[in-house]
This record gives structure tokens, C-alpha cells and sequence, in this order.
């Protein structure tokens, strides 16, 4: 079975917002673009509104989709939308009581990432830093 996820990569003035995944979950110890598993019958696009309302309390104004990545861990196989996130409405914290960080395009490459955001973070770095 493969887990649909949505995740957003948000973004202000160079910056992006990334989360710390808690040691009790999947990837624990990575670092994350924020977001989670859609529900049953749920388009990617809103279950990413719900789950960064959910966890860094914010209202999505634009997002647009940037790639999906399918990705075979040992213990289980995903399907990450991932979304660039350019509007969006109040101040992104972590509400479940994640650690989180505004980093430069630069910052992304100091932290361990799940192995499926590899080819995010490449293509992330490619596009900015050339
Ligand atoms: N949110 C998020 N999940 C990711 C990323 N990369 C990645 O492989 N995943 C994987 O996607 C899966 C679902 O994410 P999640 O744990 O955030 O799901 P969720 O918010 O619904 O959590 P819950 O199970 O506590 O309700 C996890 O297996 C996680 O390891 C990423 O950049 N962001
Ligand atoms: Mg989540």
C-alpha cells in the first residue's frame, strides 16, 4: 500500500520554513517540509491546507504543485505531493511542539532530509543557487 502525502515547501524572502521530525515518528531525527498523509479520497492539495493549518497554524493563500516523488523506504512506500507554498496567512510555528527553522537555500544542505527529499533538495538548490 502506498501512502499519499502532501508537503509544503514555504517560502518567503529566500527562505524556507522546514520542521523537525519528532525521534517517535517515521524519519525521526529528519528534518521535514511540513505536511502529512492525506485522508481517504482527499486531493493532495487540500489535505495540504488542513495539515499546515494543523501544524504550523497557517491559512494557504497560493500554492503550486512542484513534484511528486514516489519513494520505497523498508518499512513503507509513499507518494510525496510536494508544493511550493508563496502566500500564505499568519506567522508558520510549530504547533505540535516541533522544533522548526527558517533556513536559506544554502541552510537546506546542513540538514539530513528523509531520503525521498533528496531529489527535492537538489532540484530546490539547483534552481537557486544554479
Ligand atoms: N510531512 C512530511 N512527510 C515526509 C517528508 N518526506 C517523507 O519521506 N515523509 C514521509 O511521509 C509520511 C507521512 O508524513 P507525516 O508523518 O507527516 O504524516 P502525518 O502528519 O499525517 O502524521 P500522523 O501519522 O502523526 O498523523 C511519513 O512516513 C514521512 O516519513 C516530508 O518532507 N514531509
Ligand atoms: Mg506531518
Amino acid at each position: 500500500m502506498v501512502i499519499k502525502v502532501a508537503a509544503g515547501i514555504i517560502l518567503r524572502s529566500d527562505q524556507i520554513f522546514v520542521a523537525l521530525r519528532s525521534s517517535k515518528q517515521h524519519q525521526g531525527g529528519c528534518w521535514e517540509f511540513p505536511g502529512g498523509k492525506c485522508e481517504p479520497d482527499e486531493e493532495p492539495s487540500l489535505a495540504l491546507a488542513r495539515e499546515l493549518q494543523e501544524e504550523c497554524g497557517i491559512e494557504v493563500v497560493k500554492a503550486s504543485p512542484f513534484r511528486v516523488i514516489r519513494h520505497d523506504y523498508t518499512d513503507k512506500s509513499v507518494e510525496l505531493h510536494f508544493y511550493e507554498v508563496t502566500d500564505f496567512i499568519g506567522e508558520p510555528s510549530g504547533k505540535e511542539g516541533q522544533e522548526v527553522a527558517w533556513v536559506s537555500y544554502a541552510g537546506l544542505s546542513d540538514l539530513t532530509f528523509p531520503e525521498a527529499n533528496v531529489p527535492i533538495v537538489d532540484a530546490l538548490l539547483q534552481r537557486h543557487l544554479g
